[in-house]
């Protein structure tokens, strides 16, 4: 794709990857996503923001063919999908300085191997001017990663803000035309990377917030040309109260664990509780951790497996103890044959959670009217608390 003006002077770079199915060997992408960088022609001096992943290197360079002179190229964050090709652009621009936090610079000399000379760190809320354009750096620590900064370009009132805000979804469209469809990618992408970061997130939306903003243009998805639209979604994920919602991740080889979690769903519908029920030999890891970000309790349904928790059920429940959710309440149900340390093991995995642990349920084969009737008082026990705990 040829590079696209976005305002005077002012152009997306990048690649779209359609195809790429997964992220940091670990998250899925069903939408595939798109490594955006931007060039800005001032009147004296030419920037480029970002670069894109090391193996769409060749679609940035033959954007750059026609651009005689780079100035400056500014490192938001050091991860390799937007620093990656920074090397090649300083091969073909060598006079260029590469602007970035002090952090920022010790982490991609690490990570990149670029030398010291090259770098011009920058404090927060020092300006850059290009001529008739100016560009403030606003150091954004920990979004997500401990060096991050985002950059607004005054005069045109673009909030250039890297991971932060971003979504993962591959299209030719510049700019969000449809907010649902960006809505559940951006907090797919919200939960996965940014949710462990919630206080960080909230201290620098407050910082960004006395900003006039006309536009937010991420590294990752499409331009946000009514801010406010995800702003606010960020604002209701990092504050206020979860929801009325369990979310029930669970495993069965033999039946036993997965008639508990459908009984339990029934009895918490009948509470008026919603439930998230994901069978974990099947889920979207990436569904779960959405759901994560407004789940009031967890609960974890699993077998006993070689005397702990079915791996699966490990997976997931150290899944939700990184991504550091702000549900309240968890437990665990589940069937066992002779005995083992599920609950134990479990209990000892979620040392990051502020929650409180209700008694678990557990039976042995196949569940019992006893079980069934210990999972009705479970879910009246829930449905009791969201309720005094004013989740809505
Ligand atoms: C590979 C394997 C290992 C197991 N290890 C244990 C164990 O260590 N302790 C135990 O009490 N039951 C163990 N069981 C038995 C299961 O926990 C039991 O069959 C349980 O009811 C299965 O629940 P499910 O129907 O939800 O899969 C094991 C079963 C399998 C297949």
């Amino acid at each position: 794709m040829q590079k696209r003006r976005i305002k005077d002077r002012i152009f997306w770079l990048g690649a779209v990857d359609w195809d790429r199915r997964l992220f940091d060997s670990l998250i899925p992408l069903p939408d595939g996503t798109s490594y955006n960088a931007y060039l800005i022609e001032g009147s004296e001096k030419t920037v480029l923001l970002d670069t894109v992943d090391p193996p769409m290197a060749d679609e940035l360079m033959a954007q750059l063919e026609g651009v005689a002179r780079i100035d400056y190229i500014i490192s938001h964050h050091a991860e390799q999908d937007h620093s990656g090709t920074i090397p090649r652009v300083l091969e073909k621009y060598p006079e260029a300085r590469l602007v970035s936090t002090p952090k920022a610079k010790e982490l991609l000399s690490d990570l990149l191997q670029i030398s010291d000379a090259s770098f011009k760190t920058v404090e927060d809320g020092e300006t850059l001017s290009l001529g008739d354009k100016t560009l403030k750096f606003m150091h954004t620590p920990w979004v997500h990663w401990p060096e991050t900064m985002v950059t607004y370009l005054e005069e045109d009132r673009i909030l250039f803000s890297c991971d932060f805000l971003g979504s993962h979804i591959a299209t030719n469209e510049l700019f969000v035309t449809d907010e649902c469809r960006v809505y559940e990618a951006a907090k797919r992408y919200f939960a996965e990377i940014m949710m462990p970061f919630r206080s960080m997130i909230q201290k620098n939306l407050e910082k960004l917030a006395p900003l006039d903003i006309e536009m937010i243009a991420p590294s990752h998805g499409q331009i946000y040309s009514r801010p406010a639209f995800i702003m606010d979604a960020y604002h209701d994920w990092v504050s206020g109260a979860p929801k009325n919602m369990v979310v029930l991740p669970y495993v069965s080889m033999h039946e036993s664990t997965r008639r508990m979690a459908e009984h339990l769903t029934a009895a918490l519908s009948e509470q008026g509780v919603k439930v998230e029920l994901f069978n974990l030999a099947i889920a979207d890891i990436g569904k779960l951790a959405m759901t994560l970000v407004d789940a009031g309790t967890i609960v974890v349904g699993t077998p006993t497996v070689l005397a702990g928790p079915h791996p699966y059920a490990a997976y997931a429940t150290f899944l939700a103890n990184a991504l550091k959710p702000r549900a309240k309440l968890l437990s665990i149900i589940g069937s066992y044959s002779w005995g083992g340390k599920t609950v134990e093991v479990l209990a000892g995995m979620i040392p990051n959670l502020k929650v409180e642990v209700l008694d678990p349920v557990l039976c042995k084969g196949l569940p019992t009217p006893a079980t069934f009737k210990a999972l009705d008082e479970m879910a009246v026990t829930i449905a009791r608390k969201h309720k005094d705990l004013g989740f809505a």
